[in-house]
């Protein structure tokens, strides 16, 4: 590495975020601010048991690493070669072999506690590393806040487990192990382990990655994170960031709404966020928390104090859990809705679009889910319906103003949403050319405004790691922006060949001009 590379980034300290990360010059988007190993990783405590050597999930058999008879590893012929990284490493491997002699632990005991491992791998980085374990050390952990709730009594499964595996008279305090398992909660994040070949299914895993855990929240980030096949973890500026800017991750779902994202951010990482779109009760315009006014018919009712929701037409004013009781109605009918079945998500969206504000979270929800249905369903026929195709094309064009105000820039969600749109779009553009219901002009218009969302899905799908489903999708959806221009010029070919000329009625941004 170059010795006088200097970080685009500064640390700094603040009373209400603790140490947060600002921009030390302008950013653009698109830029990689750092990269970062993962400091630890491994199994969350609702994971099944995986490889402790290469994290694949252990299906149905497992045999011990045969060196130190403790360690689940995969049968047959082992983990794959093309999963370079070892985790199971020789210094964890003689130390359970050390454990098995002196204190007897045997396999089946590792298989009940592999929600401990991520804390014990982390406690024995103390005498590997102590420059990054220190580091780990300083993390926020609000220990105070986690001691005596139910948290903390969870954790005591892996205090007692890690304190039984003490074979010498370094027995390490309670205390300093609910650290661990604090600091892991508080900063780690969700790394998607590697896929069973040929079924796919993959184990989520967290790691706590040094760098990134000092990044503070706020619900419209600055950043979109990347980890690729050998868990690293890359951060890219999704919007420009100026200098003095600081550098935000969203630490929850930028599709739930406000009471939603606060519960989550106090239950998990003990702080009440007041960040623009929080302060917000329309949520930056997109009422994505909002009623539909049942006095006026007409405006969005928002909550504008912990006591009082207002509508922003009529004014009129409801008390907090009059309008909570009609939110919680809808929820629990999506809760217990088929989400694959395109009928019953039809009904629940027609039905709670009388109550709920056309972009309230569950609407959101309730539409995404569809327009994955849809998908899977055009994709599977071989003649699927225009209607069909034009419904997924709608929901599509629906999310997708939502997406561009929460998640501006670069956003996985919005990358997806656009590849699905211009696919949408070729579909049923296609399918209406050759049943002669457009023109040759008409079709080269319409697949002028889907190669356009293409290629913004591109620009963001092409920072996605090679192997990971994004990554795929971006190879896919390179091969079909070929395929799409090859079509495109035959198309202009046989415009000129008839003797006529064509004017593009499509705006850079793939809106209809003529509209
Ligand atoms: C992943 S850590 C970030 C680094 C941390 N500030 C430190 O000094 O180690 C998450 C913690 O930072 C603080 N934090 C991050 N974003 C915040 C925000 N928007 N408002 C208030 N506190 C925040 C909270 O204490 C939270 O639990």
């Amino acid at each position: 590495m170059n010795s006088t590379f200097s970080p685009p980034y500064e640390v700094l300290t603040s009373e209400k975020l603790g140490r947060y990360v600002v921009a030390k010059r302008d950013l653009r988007a698109g830029e990689t601010i750092f990269s970062d190993e993962p400091f630890v990783l491994g199994p969350n405590s609702e994971s099944t048991l995986v490889c402790f050597n290469c994290y694949l999930p252990l299906l149905s058999k497992f045999v011990v690493c045969k060196n130190c008879a403790v360690a689940p590893v995969c049968p047959g012929e082992g983990c794959p070669d093309y999963l370079h990284k070892k985790w199971h490493t020789e210094r964890e491997c003689n130390f359970f072999k050390s454990v098995k002699l002196l204190n007897g632990l045997h396999p089946m005991t590792m298989v009940q506690n592999v929600g401990s491992l991520l804390a014990l791998r982390a406690f024995m980085k103390r005498t590997v590393d102590t420059q990054a374990w220190q580091e780990f050390m300083q993390l926020e952990t609000h220990l105070q806040e986690r001691r005596g709730t139910s948290i903390w009594e969870f954790s005591k499964n892996t205090v007692r487990f890690i304190q039984s595996l003490s074979v010498i008279d370094d027995i390490p305090d309670d205390d300093l192990i609910q650290r661990i398992c604090a600091a892991i909660d508080v900063n780690s994040f969700e790394v998607r382990g590697p896929p069973v070949p040929s079924i796919g299914c993959a184990e989520v895993l967290r790691g706590v990655y040094l760098k990134a855990a000092l990044l503070a929240h706020d619900c419209v980030a600055n950043t979109h994170m990347a980890i690729n096949d050998n868990n690293t973890l890359v951060c890219h500026a999704s919007v420009d960031i100026k200098k003095g800017e600081p550098i935000y991750y969203n630490y929850t779902d930028p599709l739930k709404g406000t009471s939603i994202r606060q519960q989550n951010l106090m239950i998990g990482k003990y702080f009440k966020c007041s960040c623009d779109r929080c302060s917000d009760a329309t949520e930056m315009g997109t009422f994505m928390s909002s009623l539909m006014c049942a006095e006026c018919n007409t405006g969005y009712v928002s909550r504008n104090s912990p006591e009082e929701w207002t509508c922003n037409n009529c004014k009129k004013a409801f008390p907090d859990p009059t309008i909570v009781n009609r939110i919680k109605c809808c929820m629990d009918k999506f809760d217990v809705l088929n989400k694959t079945d395109t009928k019953e998500l039809e009904e629940y969206i027609r039905n709670v679009s009388l109550i709920l504000s056309p972009n309230h979270y569950l609407l959101m929800d309730a539409k995404q889910r569809l327009a994955g249905v849809l998908r899977d369903t055009i994709n599977r026929e071989p003649r699927p319906t225009k209607k069909l195709i034009k419904r997924k094309l709608d929901l599509c064009k629906e999310l997708l103003p939502v997406l561009e105000t929460l998640c501006p820039g670069i956003s996985r969600t919005k990358a997806i949403t656009l590849y699905e749109l211009h696919a949408a779009i070729v579909q049923l553009a296609k399918k209406m050319f050759d049943g002669r219901d457009l023109t040759g002009p008409a079709y080269l218009d319409e697949l002028t405004s889907a190669e356009k969302y293409l290629k913004r899905s591109l620009e963001m799908l092409f920072i996605e790691p090679g192997n990971s489903p994004e990554g795929e999708l971006c190879a896919k959806a390179l091969e079909e922006y070929r395929a799409l221009k090859v079509t495109m010029s035959n198309i202009l070919d046989a415009i000129h060949t008839e003797g006529k000329s064509y004017v593009c009625a499509v705006e850079s941004n793939g809106s209809d001009k003529s509209k």
